[in-house]
């Protein structure tokens, strides 16, 4: 019996909301389990994927290998095909992605031995953080704070329907080690306060879709002020946004991608713009309105 698990891509942070928020946008990668007579088969197959291990250390089979551990079942000899459309290392939650694939395929072959609730803790266990697993398995844009009962509680950010997320991936990455690697270990109280205000009011935004809250709201000063630098053409590719209507541009989770937030009026306007801007320096870039996905990861296919 195989079974096709289908994830969508995650941006992380929205600003403010560095390592607690998140959304799943509509842009996935989908990934198939079949029993084998012995050992493992990986095949990889779409955007990047030359670039995916298709041995044991394939980050979907550690993550299968984890789950079986965990159950106390031993790991199948399995075959794994991966679609991919989710480009590595580009802030677009492609680690989530294969974290989430891994244990809701495992956990299908099992026989279903975790809720979601539990995939969702094990899954952020595994990644470190919850903003980009949470989103990818559940779907929505959601909020993940620790909890007092439950290791998380995990709750759903209303989204006003007229707001776009425009994504522009440039041609080079930035790992998330790496872009972890230079933000500080303590901020100041005006910098916590700065972002507490600015966490609430982009909640608020982006469910009323007011503009000069988003406008305001996309600021940031826990990441973004120490990443920027590591994103060429990160100023042009802003103001070119904002310049063509956009409320404002964040990092895309630890980067390369920048996101930018703009309403649908405008929405192709600033996906050009961006994308001119990038093309402008010399970068490569790949921009797209996408739209939140509210389903998260699901099972579409079991033969
Ligand atoms: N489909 C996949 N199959 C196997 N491994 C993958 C897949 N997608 C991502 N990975 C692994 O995840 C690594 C990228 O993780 P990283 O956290 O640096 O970036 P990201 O998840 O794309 O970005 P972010 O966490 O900022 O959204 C890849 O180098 C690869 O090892
Ligand atoms: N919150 C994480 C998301 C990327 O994994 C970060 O910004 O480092």
């Amino acid at each position: 019996m195989s079974i096709t698990v289908r994830v969508p891509a995650t941006t992380a942070n929205l600003g403010a909301g560095f390592d607690c928020l998140g959304a799943a946008l509509t842009l996935y990668n989908e990934f198939q389990f079949s029993p084998i007579d012995s050992g493992l088969k990986i095949t990889a197959t779409g955007a990047e994927a030359d670039r995916v291990a298709l041995d044991s250390s394939n980050m979907v089979y550690q993550t299968v290998v984890k789950f079986f551990d965990r159950v106390q079942q031993s790991v199948p000899a399995i075959a794994i095909d991966i679609k991919m459309d989710v480009p590595l290392a580009r802030g677009l939650g492609s680690s989530a992605t294969a974290i989430v694939g891994g244990l809701v395929g495992a956990n299908a072959i099992a026989g279903s031995p975790m809720s979601q609730s539990e995939i969702a803790a094990f899954a952020t266990e595994i990644e470190g953080h919850p903003d980009n697993v949470v989103p990818a398995l559940i779907g929505g844009c959601r909020l993940a704070a620790s909890g007092i009962d439950r290791a998380w509680e995990i709750c759903d950010i209303p989204w006003d329907a007229s707001i776009v997320p425009i994504v522009a991936i440039p041609n080079f990455e930035l790992s998330t080690a790496e872009a972890r690697g230079v933000l500080p270990t303590e901020y100041s109280r005006a910098d916590a306060i700065f972002n507490t205000a600015h966490l609430g009011l982009f909640v608020r935004g982006v469910e009323t879709g007011n503009a000069d809250w988003l406008k305001a709201a996309l600021q940031d000063r826990i990441h973004q002020p120490y990443r920027e630098k590591l994103i060429k053409g990160y100023d042009a590719v802003r103001e070119a946004a904002i310049a063509a209507g956009a409320y404002g541009v964040v990092i895309s989770g630890a980067g390369s991608t920048v996101l930018a937030l703009a309403h649908q009026q405008c929405s192709d306007s600033v996906r050009f713009a961006m994308e001119k801007a990038w093309t402008g320096l010399g970068v490569g870039v790949d921009a797209k309105c996408l739209a939140i996905d509210t389903q998260g990861t699901r099972i579409i296919n079991t033969l």
